[in-house]
C-alpha cells in the first residue's frame, strides 16, 4: 500500500530547469504547492548509485531530509539498444559540466556511425520518478518511451537530447513537439501516471 501526498508544500528535486519545467506542468492539476531544489538552494547530490531507480531515490530522500518537506526527484537517460544502453545513466555526464547536449547528441551519432550504415537506430528514455518524506519514506515508479534516433537534431521545444528522438508512431522528435503532446507519451509521464495512481489515490 502506498503512502497518500497530502496537499501541501512538494519540493521538486532536480537542478535541471527544463525536467523542472515538465514536472510542475504534470502536477499542476493536483493543488500541490511546488518548490524547485534549486529555489530552496538545496545541493545537487552525487549519483553514486547504478541504476535509475537507485540515483531517484538518492536524490528524493536528500532533498526531503535537507528541506523537512516530501521530494518528488527524477532520475532518467536516454538509452540506445545499439550502444549497449549507454549513454542509460550517464545521460547528463555525456554532456559534461557544461552541460553541453549539442556535443552529448553528435556524440550518441558518432558512436553510431562508428558502428556502420546498417546500425539499428531503436532507443527509448527511462524515467524514474522517486516521492520520498523526511522520514525516509521513499516510493519509486517507472516509465519509459520508445523510438528512433534522427540525425541532424530537430527543433527546440525539449531540453536534452530531445532534438534527436523521434517517438514511435510520431513523425516528428520532441524537441519538434509541442510540451502537451509530449506529456501524453513522454516516459516522465508514463511514469507519472504511475505515481498519481498511487500517491493521489483516495481511499473509498
Ligand atoms: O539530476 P537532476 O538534477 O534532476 O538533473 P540532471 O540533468 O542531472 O538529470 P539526470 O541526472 O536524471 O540525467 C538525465 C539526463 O538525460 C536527459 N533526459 C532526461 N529526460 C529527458 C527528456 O525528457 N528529454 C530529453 N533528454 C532527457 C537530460 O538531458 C538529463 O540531463
Ligand atoms: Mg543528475
Amino acid at each position: 500500500m502506498s503512502r497518500t501526498l497530502e496537499p501541501g508544500r512538494l519540493v521538486i528535486a532536480s537542478h535541471n530547469a527544463g525536467k523542472v519545467r515538465e514536472i510542475a506542468d504534470l502536477l499542476a492539476p493536483f493543488g500541490m504547492d511546488v518548490v524547485s531544489a534549486g529555489e530552496l538552494g538545496l545541493p545537487e547530490p552525487e549519483e553514486t548509485e547504478d541504476s535509475f531507480a537507485g540515483n531517484a531515490e538518492l536524490k528524493a530522500l536528500a532533498a526531503a531530509a535537507a528541506a523537512g518537506l516530501p521530494a518528488l526527484a527524477d532520475d532518467s537517460g536516454l538509452s540506445v539498444y545499439a550502444l549497449g544502453g549507454d549513454p542509460g545513466i550517464y545521460s547528463a555526464r555525456w554532456a559534461g559540466p557544461d552541460r553541453n547536449f549539442g556535443a552529448a547528441m553528435a556524440l550518441v551519432e558518432e558512436k553510431l556511425q562508428t558502428i556502420g550504415a546498417e546500425v539499428s537506430r531503436d532507443a527509448h528514455f527511462v524515467c524514474a520518478l522517486s516521492l520520498a518524506w523526511p522520514d525516509r519514506h521513499v516510493e519509486t515508479f517507472e516509465g519509459r518511451v520508445d523510438g528512433t534516433l534522427v540525425w541532424p537534431p530537430r527543433g527546440d521545444k525539449g531540453f536534452g537530447y530531445d532534438p534527436i528522438f523521434r517517438p514511435a508512431g510520431h513523425d516528428i522528435t520532441f524537441g519538434e513537439m509541442e510540451p502537451a503532446r509530449k506529456h501524453a507519451i513522454s516516459h516522465r509521464a508514463d511514469a507519472f501516471a504511475k505515481l498519481i495512481r498511487a500517491v493521489f489515490r483516495s481511499d473509498d
